[in-house]
């Protein structure tokens, strides 16, 4: 137990992020009209080498034509691996409108990476007299970018969210594997006959889940490829909800809806948890640290899970 009080996220919605090709402006419009609450417009690996410097032009102009509403507004620049990467963040700086809010950093391995970006962004920011302080997220998706988490976290006060990146990481972990996200075919157990499949992101989800709560930073489950799977959105979205993550990527319009009735607290859990607070306020007024809520136990941890469920539910406005 640290003397420490756990840092709380920043208040802002994250249930779903949509990604568009920089190199599709035609995407932007209907982006902006989505019902995602981060907009994510790529630059890197949707984007071919070729087409960089229009993707880039592109966006720079529709951050500043389009009505992005109250959406969190992200672009992800190229890795650092990349001779693109800084033309990205010089050019975005100096040339895009204060509404973006953030840009997003894939492939980080340490927190290096990290303080590289931080360094060019703060002279950029400098320089240009720019008054909005850009926010940062991180993708995780390299074996090195896994080891090094918990430093990417702390590593820059610009930090507001990480996601994992599970094509990539994939690739980087050498799995055996070309899908990106979901149930993995080969990774089953076997008892009695029967074949279950355990879940072979969820190691890597809980390393993001606890590197993110220590620092007060948002955990964001990233894309599942097959968009034409629902089920498989859903089942992956709602295991991800479960381990703490407060969202996840939609690389199709057709996932955004899925996310955010996934990573929306239901009716009946907002209900219940505001019970659990009242339940627990009355036990408190009586001198008692636990008390029974529908037969079962709860105390002073459960008003904290309560909060969870009630502060979402007020950021969406229930
Ligand atoms: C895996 C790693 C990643 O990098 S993931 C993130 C990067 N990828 C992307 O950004 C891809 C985003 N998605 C797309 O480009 C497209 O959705 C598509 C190519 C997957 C499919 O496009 P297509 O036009 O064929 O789709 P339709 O079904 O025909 O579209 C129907 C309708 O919706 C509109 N549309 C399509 N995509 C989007 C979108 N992204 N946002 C908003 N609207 C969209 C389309 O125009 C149609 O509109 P309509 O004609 O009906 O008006 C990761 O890093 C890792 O490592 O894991
Ligand atoms: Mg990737």
């Amino acid at each position: 137990m640290s003397f420490r009080t756990q840092p709380l996220p920043p208040a802002r919605l994250n249930r779903c992020q949509l990604f568009g090709p920089g190199s599709r402006e035609s995407l932007f419009q209907k982006m902006a009209k989505s019902a995602a609450d981060v907009i994510n417009l790529d630059l890197e690996d949707s984007v071919a080498p070729d087409d960089k410097d229009r993707a880039r032009k592109n966006i720079i102009q529709a951050i500043g034509d389009i009505d992005w509403g109250d959406k969190t507004l992200s672009v992800r620049i190229n890795g650092l691996d990349t001779p693109f990467w800084y033309r990205d963040v010089v050019d975005l700086l100096e040339q895009a409108g204060e509404r973006l809010d953030q840009i997003m950093i894939p492939k980080a391995g340490n927190a290096s990476d990290i303080y590289a970006v931080d360094a060019l962004v703060t002279a950029v920011e400098r320089a240009k007299g720019r008054t909005k302080r850009i926010a940062f997220e991180v993708i995780i998706e390299s074996a090195a970018g896994i080891c090094h988490v918990e430093e990417i976290a702390a590593s820059s006060p610009r930090m507001q969210a990480i996601s994992l990146g599970a094509a990539d990481f994939a690739a980087s972990m050498g799995m055996a594997t070309t899908g990106i996200g979901g149930t993995q075919e080969n990774y089953y157990m076997i008892r009695e006959g029967q074949k279950y499949w355990p879940d072979p992101w969820h190691w890597a989800q809980t390393a993001i889940v606890a590197a993110c709560r220590t620092h007060g930073l948002l955990p964001v489950d990233g894309p599942f490829g097959d968009f034409s799977d629902a089920d498989g959105f859903v089942a992956q979205a709602r295991r991800s909800a479960t381990l703490g993550m407060v969202g996840k990527w939609a690389i199709h319009p057709s996932q955004v809806a899925l996310a955010n009735e996934v990573f929306s607290p239901s009716d009946a859990a907002v209900t219940e948890a505001r019970e659990i607070l009242a339940a627990m306020e009355k036990a408190k007024a009586e001198g008692a640290g636990a008390t029974v809520y529908k037969g079962r136990l709860v105390d002073i941890a459960s008003i904290k899970q309560a909060e969870v469920i009630v502060r979402q539910a007020e950021l969406i406005g229930g």
